[in-house]
């Protein structure tokens, strides 16, 4: 199966170097162009426009930081409208809100294509491992024409129905997760400040109800104050935000949210908007000193 693969991050390029090692022929453009090498080293061709990319591919997959981005790659010149038509299939896996994918949707469908937003959950080492949680909505014909790609991509998927679905789900559960993290910081700082151990708070919490992967993949690095980006903090300030304009748009209140989107952009002030989102420790640590200290 020939694809295209629009956006070489953290995730576009372990995403488009797996379909490769499964045999999918891959053409991928970066918006800049040198991190194409190594995929053209591991067998991709590249184009040098995302046109370019669409003109040749039957479906061509986008893995983009955010609105602004997914929506430039679309409409912007030697962008993916320059050649859509009828018979292809874009489908746009990144985390951007319901109105920007309805946005994208209702010009592809335009020009007679296709169209699938696709958000993933799971990180970095899920994305190498082929272990994403694929949350699809759209074109159910095109899911369906896609899915050898998302059997390589993902561990399973999900199709949600209507354009927007994905994304909102995509939100909520970022939204539980940048919460989370955020609890699960001022926990680290309340032990250290108790006197307790960091590592014995983990190994109980590791036995306990809260049990999770990302406790147990974070805490260690978190405890060294080491924050390799693997999921970049910009980007979980970005579904924080997102999340809380769907709050807004739902009359959803939500406190423990809005509290934790502060924390992420106090973080992104203080420069680590490139580190991992777990990196959000370092302001909860200074949030936290006592009086005694
Ligand atoms: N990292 C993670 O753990 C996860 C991330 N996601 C989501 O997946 C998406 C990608 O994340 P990730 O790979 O980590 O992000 P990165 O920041 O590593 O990569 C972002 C990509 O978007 C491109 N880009 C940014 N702005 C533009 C623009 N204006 N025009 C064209 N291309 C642009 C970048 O190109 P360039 O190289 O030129 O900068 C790069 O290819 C995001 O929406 C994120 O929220 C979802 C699940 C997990
Ligand atoms: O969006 C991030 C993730 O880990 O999922």
């Amino acid at each position: 199966m020939e694809v295209g693969f629009l956006g070489l991050g953290i995730m576009g390029k372990a995403m488009a170097l797996n379909l490769l090692r499964h045999g999918f022929s891959v053409t991928v453009w970066n918006r800049t162009l040198s991190k194409c090498e190594e995929l053209v080293e591991s067998g991709a061709s590249v184009e040098e426009t995302p046109a370019g990319v669409i003109k040749k591919c039957k479906y061509t997959i986008a893995m983009l930081s955010d609105p602004s981005a997914a929506l430039s790659v679309v409409f912007d010149k030697d962008g993916v409208l320059e050649q859509m038509c009828s018979g292809k299939g874009y489908i746009d896996m990144s985390t951007v809100d319901a109105q920007t994918s309805s946005k994208i949707s209702e010009a592809i469908t335009k020009t007679g294509g296709c169209f699938l937003e696709a958000p993933v959950s799971g990180s970095k080492k899920p994305a190498e491992d082929g272990q994403l949680v694929i949350l699809a909505a759209g074109e159910k014909a095109l899911y369906e024409e896609i899915i050898p790609a998302f059997d390589v991509l993902g561990k399973k998927s999900f199709f949600l129905g209507q354009v927007g679905n994905g994304a909102k789900m995509k939100l909520v559960v970022n939204m539980i997760m940048g919460s989370m993290m955020n609890a699960f910081s001022e926990g680290l700082v309340l032990a250290d400040r108790s006197g307790l151990s960091q590592q014995t708070l983990l190994d109980v919490l590791e036995l306990g109800a809260v049990a999770n992967p990302m406790f147990k993949l974070k805490g260690p690095a978190m405890m060294k104050n080491a924050y390799p980006p693997a999921f970049p903090l910009k980007h979980q300030q970005k579904d924080m935000r997102l999340a809380l304009a769907l709050g807004d748009e739902r009359a959803v209140s939500m406190p423990v949210a809005a509290a934790s989107n502060e924390a992420f952009k106090k973080a992104r002030s203080l420069g680590l908007g490139d580190q991992d989102f777990s990196a959000v420790y370092e302001v909860v640590k200074v949030a936290g000193s006592s009086e005694e200290s």
